[in-house]
């Protein structure tokens, strides 16, 4: 059972990306499951492994042009993913030949959601701007159980008798804490994301937990803790969660509608802030959408960790984001 993937990745939070509407067979889901498993593992995987399978799937929503979904690499589905949804943007864009200026939406768990291509990042580095939404405060739609209704810059004393937290579905759920240097360098995320998505009563289902340190007025460092995979280069929608809660809770009003810069482990993204007329918000999410290799495999043998048939194609496509890595070091 032969299939087609393209290894991509937005900011180093890197994926296989699997057209089902190419593919001459349709996985099982106990079978995508066991695939994403398989070829994500950091150890056994397929070339160093992924944080995640993106599967590209024709949606039944009038006016939207494929569907999305996501698999972590511990095989469980997660609503949405940032830097993910840029790359299939991008995929989308070049398998329908839809013009670059063409604004188009694409399905995933709870919303259909706006994605446009936006200028390159530097040279060849292709770039892709998404809408991230919908976002909610309300535990609920967090899954959280804290004995607080929301979280917003306050003292959870079962997690840190010092670290403020604030909590925010869009939609996936994200924990976040503003910390100083010394925090962000220590153990104390990996400790306390571990814990937070073991068996535990505050978060039952888990949730991307990240730290975040202020760099100038309109530019951020987020470090994030994936639920379903761990520590990533990246998460676009903990980035987009974070300078939400940065322009909330730090810039007011004036932050709404400005350009931030994001930086992360693997790179950096731009965000932008908005507030609809109804009194929701929504994120910009910007940020490289790079396409390393094209593969085929036999879905069958890679299932069992059986890769010996796998043919691997190099893009070439990194070495201009590692440049582009470079400028922001200079
Ligand atoms: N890397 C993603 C988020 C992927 C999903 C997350 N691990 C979850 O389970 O919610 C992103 O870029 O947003």
């Amino acid at each position: 059972m032969m299939v087609r993937l393209l290894k991509v990745h937005g900011s180093g939070n890197d994926f296989f990306l699997l057209d089902q509407m190419e593919a001459q067979i349709q996985l099982t889901e106990d079978q995508l499951k066991q695939l994403a498993q398989s070829i994500c593992d950091r150890k056994r995987g397929l070339h160093g492994g992924a944080d995640g399978l993106l599967l590209v799937l024709k949606s039944a929503h009038k006016n939207v042009v494929a569907r999305m979904r996501v698999i972590n690499s511990d095989g469980s589905e997660a609503s949405m993913c940032g830097n993910g949804l840029r790359t299939v943007a991008r995929y989308v864009v070049t398998k329908e030949k839809i013009s670059p200026q063409i604004n188009f939406k694409i399905e995933t768990m709870y919303a259909d959601l706006q994605v446009k291509a936006a200028a390159n990042l530097a040279s060849d580095v292709p770039a892709y701007e998404v809408e991230i939404s919908p976002v909610s405060f309300a535990d609920s739609k967090i899954g959280m159980h804290v004995g607080q209704a929301t979280l917003q810059n306050s003292l959870v004393p079962a997690l840190s008798d010092s670290l403020k937290f604030s909590a925010v579905a869009v939609p996936n759920p994200h924990l976040i804490s503003f910390v100083d240097q010394q925090t962000l360098k220590s153990n104390q995320l990996v400790k306390m994301a571990t814990y937070l998505n073991s068996e535990n009563p505050y978060f039952p289902d888990g949730v991307n937990v990240s730290f975040v340190q202020k760099i100038s007025s309109n530019e951020i460092f987020v470090k994030t803790f994936e639920r379903g995979v761990g520590l990533t280069n990246a998460c676009g929608t903990a980035m987009s969660a974070s300078s939400l809660i940065y322009v909330l809770q730090q810039l007011g009003q004036a932050g709404l509608e400005q350009t931030l810069k994001v930086l992360n482990p693997g790179g950096m993204v731009q965000t932008i802030v908005h507030q609809r007329l109804d009194g929701s918000y929504c994120i910009s999410l910007i940020g490289n959408a790079t396409v390393t290799a094209s593969v085929s495999l036999d879905a069958k043998e890679a299932m069992f960790g059986n890769f010996s048939q796998v043919k691997w194609s190099e893009t070439g496509e990194q070495r201009a984001y590692e440049n582009f890595v470079d400028s922001l070091k200079k």
